[in-house]
């Protein structure tokens, strides 16, 4: 698992383990340039004829010892310098005296070559205050346009390192060299987009600061061995009875999607309450699920109270459906279940008509909006979601008292109680109908196991990533469908014990 934090936190730790440790902030900066000229290295990226760009904070000064490392082996170096020297921090100035002892060109204006072979841009770090607007705005988009390798110190110029917005414009990043932890906006769309590959660099900068404030965090493939062990002694109560409420006349393979996702997951029993003209495809498909039927027309809550009863955990929404039915039943679930609910889909699109729906729950609750299902709950626009995704889940899972887990290429995991997960894995092989289905499905077999239920949702869908990237691995992304994914679900947990 690793941190991902926000500016004030990183400034915090920068701040300690300079004043309360003792480590110069010079010694870091020339540790901080050190691992990008190492990373430059190590990656033999051609760096004979580098352009790099500093402003006049201390990613500026990142970017001016670079230069020095890089010219010290015979690189030819250019600096242009963006904003007035003389106003520049504490750290970049004195990196300017520095500089100008060593073979480094720095330039006056602005240079037109398109020659480079790297392009570093040290503008701009966590220090971005405000959106980025003229002479910095036109310098940057003309970077963009420049042949060459590009590279980022720190966090690309222009990406919000909190929340991932573009402040007015940004440089786009090949590769990202982020200095001492990992910032939480540089895994959050639409800035996400304007990293690259991500590496982090740790400089000695030390976490006490946030070691006991709750910070975000990314899952990498060790946490899989979080997921509770498997009993030698056990039968299938022990990995219990999922109950899935999905499906209507015309969607019944969201039900079977949901189920195989859950049984590849590992849970004991799947039971799928579905209208009655599912029952004979579903059985066909998915034999080891046990059936309840009903008949739209007339709905008798009691049939389903005794399904809630024998559950475990429950996913509602996948293909439900918005008629009278759907919504009563929706209604009865949240108002009466006890056990975690994985609400997705339609279950969300009739809360969106009925907001109170999702304030009565008495259990633990996950909900798996995409960018149009959270648009209806927020009464919003896709646009005002897409652009703001920590902030909308955040927000509503604080007002709901709820997990949100808002789906995107990098979904956003956000609990009432604080908590924060931004998921990595995935590609877009996962844009196909169904894998928010399959998505359900293995959250709800995680909800019978885990009882931390923020992590539950950050697990289920960093394993949802990773069947992707197994699959596209072997299938290519094109032709990816959801009942594949599952089947990668299996290879994924295979080696968890
Ligand atoms: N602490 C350490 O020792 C270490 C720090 N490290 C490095 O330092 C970086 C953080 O440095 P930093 O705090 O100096 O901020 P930075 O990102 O350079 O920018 C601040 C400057 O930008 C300006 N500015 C802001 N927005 C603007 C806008 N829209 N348009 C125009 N100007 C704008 C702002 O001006 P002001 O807001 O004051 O007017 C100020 O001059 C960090 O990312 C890492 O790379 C590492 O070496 C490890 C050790
Ligand atoms: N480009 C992508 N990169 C990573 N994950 C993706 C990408 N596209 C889609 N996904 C994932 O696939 C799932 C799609 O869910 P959803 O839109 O609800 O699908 P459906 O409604 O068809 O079931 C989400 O978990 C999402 O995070
Ligand atoms: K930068």
């Amino acid at each position: 698992m690793n941190n991902i934090l926000d500016r004030q936190q990183m400034h915090e730790c920068d701040m300690y383990t300079i004043n309360d440790i003792g480590i110069p902030s010079m010694v870091l900066m020339e540790r901080a340039a050190l691992g990008v000229f190492d990373e430059i290295r190590a990656r033999k990226i051609d760096s004979s004829n580098t352009l790099i760009v500093c402003g006049s904070g201390n990613n500026g000064g990142d970017g001016l010892a670079l230069a020095r490392m890089l010219a010290d082996e015979g690189d030819k170096v250019n600096v242009y310098i963006t904003g007035n020297t003389s106003l520049a921090s504490g750290e970049m100035g004195k990196q300017y005296e520095i500089i100008r002892n060593y073979n480094v060109k720095i330039l006056d204006t602005f240079p037109e070559s398109d020659n480079y072979t790297l392009i570093v841009d040290a503008i701009f770090g966590i220090g971005l205050s405000r959106n980025i607007e003229g002479e910095i705005f036109n310098l940057i988009r003309k970077l963009n346009d420049k042949r060459g390798f590009k590279l980022s110190i720190d966090v690309p110029s222009g990406v919000n390192s909190d929340n991932g917005k573009i402040m007015g414009t940004t440089f786009k990043a090949e590769l990202t060299v982020t200095i001492g932890d990992y910032k939480r906006g540089c895994f959050i769309y639409p800035g996400a987009e304007f990293c690259g590959e991500i590496v982090c660099k740790k400089i000695g900068i030390s976490n006490k600061p946030i070691e006991k404030s709750k910070t975000g965090h990314i899952l990498t493939i060790d946490d899989l061995n979080k997921i509770p062990k498997r009993k030698v002694r056990s039968n299938k109560g022990t990995y219990g009875n999922v109950l899935i409420i999905a499906g209507s006349l015309n969607m019944c393979g969201a039900a079977i999607l949901a189920g195989a996702a859950a049984y590849a997951s590992g849970c004991g029993l799947v039971r799928i309450f579905t209208p009655k003209d599912n029952r004979i495809i579903i059985q066909n498909k998915l034999p080891e699920a046990v059936l309840t039927t009903y008949d739209p027309q007339y709905f008798d809550d009691r049939v389903l109270e005794k399904e809630i009863e024998r559950a475990d955990s429950i996913v509602i929404g996948p293909g439900l459906g918005m008629d009278v039915s759907a919504g009563k039943i929706t209604e009865y679930v949240l108002r009466y279940a006890t056990v975690p609910i994985i609400a997705d889909a339609d279950a969300l699109n009739i809360a969106a008509t009925n907001p109170s729906l999702l304030k009565k729950h008495n259990c633990p609750l996950i909900i798996t909006p995409h960018f149009a299902e959270m648009a209806r709950l927020c009464d919003t626009k896709i646009y005002n979601i897409s652009n703001d995704i920590l902030e909308t889940a955040i927000k509503f899972s604080k007002e709901n008292n709820l997990i949100c887990l808002l789906k995107d290429a990098n979904s956003v995991i956000a609990g009432s109680d604080g908590s924060l997960y931004v998921n990595t894995s995935g590609n877009n092989g996962l844009s196909t109908a169904g894998s928010g289905d399959v998505l359900a499905g293995i959250l709800g077999a995680l909800a019978v196991i885990f009882d931390d239920y923020s992590l539950c949702a950050a697990m289920g869908a960093f394993i949802h990533g990773l069947a992707g990237d197994y699959a596209v691995a072997e299938t290519g992304e094109r032709g990816l469908v959801s009942s594949d994914i599952v089947e990668y679900v299996k290879k994924v947990l295979k080696d968890v014990k």
